[in-house]
């Protein structure tokens, strides 16, 4: 009896492993050949499997290998079976444009905050509750709102002086790179919350928070790109591993800080009355006079937070970075910005000490060094999925098929040479005065596009226009490393690496 059984099982088995050949070998025939993708040329294994983009994904440097690929092949390639990387300027437009049709992919799903009861404005799928949802806070993240908080940014910004000044006292070597990421969490906590997070004032990394996301990004990241079936038991299985272990209890940190976050403020300010002006006040305003009207109560209160947390300071970070970095590497570049800087302050234009945006987005050569920053080096770093409408599209001169899948990247549209010139490889803000800026001003991509364009746009670019001149005012910064270049490790954020610099004390025009 047990030989039949055990033949039996045999038997089963082999059926089994024969049908999983056979469909693994028709399915890899199917799209290598007749698949409406199989035109486009990319890597092999990226051609019938997701494991070539869940590789790229983890190597953290899927950009480069994004723009070589697209240096080899042309302007569309296969990064996946039912996806291509697009990298025609022209087809931001078609794709990315309010009216486009297209909506997210299932990419964006790991990142949902595990508590919402909507998504969150960045993981929304169906844009008509996407735009009901954003109508409800856009109005707080408007630059005439953000400007309105300028005070308190400058709390923050006096207090990155200070501690750069006792650096530049101390002739101590400092990562520039961290501080000003906990410069720009600590904008976060203090345009949210009022007060800052404490990273600046303790000179540390407050309760763990950019290390949770460091441990997060990759784990979420690869999540995000594997087909969705495997997801949950690759997050299952992952539970074996220390390092998705780590990712899981990091997001959890950072979903019980927004939710600490918001408790934190209704003890203090018991039912309804806000002292502050800050955004969870407004957002708790907003609850209480419309809150039933709008269905806006705390849990979304505590999905705005999270956002904030999550997506506020990587990205700012890294785009101060890269415009700090690219000066440092471009002495004449650096000195006519100083130049322009100190004239505007001994006339006037500029405020002293504290910078205001209104003035500092007027100078013409400041404006151009921070584009040139953020052209250089989009703080994100992989392709914006999207899926293509129903009925199909005409893009790049091709047809899409409906439901199929294409992005485009910022890292590489960027450094397209037929918008950005033949120099685009190279840092040259001069590039912005030529005629042709405002085509170039249209193709930048760094904040996404359309509906979707970054909700945070506003306070990134008013963080970045105070801080940039008020300490090239005040300091000269230089590498300890003149020859090292721009390390990054990209997991969506494509972050800075640690950037030593020294910091010595300049005279400030007029003061
Ligand atoms: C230099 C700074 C920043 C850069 C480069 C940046 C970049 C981006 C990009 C490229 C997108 C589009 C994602 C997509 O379509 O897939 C996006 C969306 C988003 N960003 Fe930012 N971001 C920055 C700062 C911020 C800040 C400070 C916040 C929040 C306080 C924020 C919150 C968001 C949110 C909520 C979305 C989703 C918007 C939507 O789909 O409605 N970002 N950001």
């Amino acid at each position: 009896m047990w030989n039949s059984i055990l033949t039996t099982l045999w038997e089963q088995k082999c059926i089994l492993g024969f049908l999983v050949v056979a469909y693994w070998g028709c399915w890899i025939l199917y799209a290598l050949t007749l698949h409406p993708y199989a035109k486009y040329p990319g890597p092999f294994l990226a051609s019938f499997s997701r494991l070539w983009i869940v590789i790229e994904i983890l190597r953290g440097h899927a950009h480069k290998t994004q723009a070589d690929l697209h240096e080899k092949y042309g302007s569309i390639i296969r990064i996946a079976p039912n996806e291509v990387s697009i990298s025609d300027p022209a087809s931001i437009k078609e794709i990315y444009s309010v009216t486009s049709g297209f909506t997210k992919t299932d990419f964006y799903i790991p990142w949902r905050p595990t508590f919402s009861r909507f998504p969150d404005h960045f993981s929304s799928m169906d844009e008509k509750l996407h735009s009901q949802r954003r109508k409800i806070v856009n109005g707080l993240y408007s630059m005439s709102s953000i400007v309105k908080s300028e005070p308190v940014i400058d709390t923050c910004t006096e207090l990155f002086m200070t501690r750069m000044g006792e650096y530049a006292e101390q002739g101590q070597i400092v990562d520039l790179a961290t501080w000003v990421q906990w410069y720009a969490f600590d904008v976060i906590g203090a345009l949210y919350f009022t007060s800052m997070f404490g990273f600046m004032r303790e000179k540390r990394d407050y309760k763990d928070y950019i290390k949770s996301l460091n441990v997060l990004l990759p784990t979420l990241c690869a999540a995000s790109v594997m087909p969705s079936y495997i997801r949950a038991f690759f997050l299952s299985l992952g539970q074996l591993f220390t390092s998705v272990r780590r990712s899981l209890a990091a997001l959890q940190n950072i979903e019980e800080a927004s939710a600490l976050c918001v408790k934190e403020r209704l003890w203090s300010d018991g039912e309804g009355n806000y002292a502050t002006e800050d955004i969870l006040s407004k957002m708790l305003s907003i609850h209480k006079d419309k809150g039933d009207v709008q269905n806006f109560n705390m849990a979304d209160i505590q999905v705005e937070v999270y956002t904030g947390l999550f997506a506020g300071s990587d990205t700012t970070a890294a785009a101060l970075s890269s415009i700090l970095f690219h000066l440092m590497k471009s002495p004449a570049a650096y000195e006519r910005l100083t130049g322009e800087i100190d004239e505007a302050t001994a006339t006037g234009k500029l405020s002293y000490p504290r910078v205001k945006y209104p003035e500092a987005s007027k100078l013409p050569y400041l404006v151009a060094c921070c584009k040139e920053g953020m052209r250089m080096h989009p703080s994100v770093g992989l392709t914006l999925p999207r899926v293509v409408p129903a009925e199909g599209r005409q893009i790049a001169g091709q047809w899409f098929p409906g439901g199929l899948r294409v992005g485009m990247n910022a890292a590489i549209v960027h450094f397209d040479k037929g918008i950005f010139g033949e120099d685009a490889d190279v840092y040259n803000p001069d590039r912005w005065f030529r005629e042709d800026a405002s085509q170039m001003d249209r193709h930048m991509f760094q904040f996404g596009g359309g509906s979707r364009t970054c909700i945070g746009k506003n306070i990134s670019l008013c963080e970045i226009y105070k801080i940039i001149p008020e300490l090239l005012r005040s300091y000269r910064i230089t590498l300890t490393n003149p020859e090292g270049a721009f390390r990054t490790i990209n997991h969506w954020f494509n972050k800075p690496l640690p950037m030593e610099v020294r910091i010595q004390f300049r005279t400030v025009a007029g003061h």
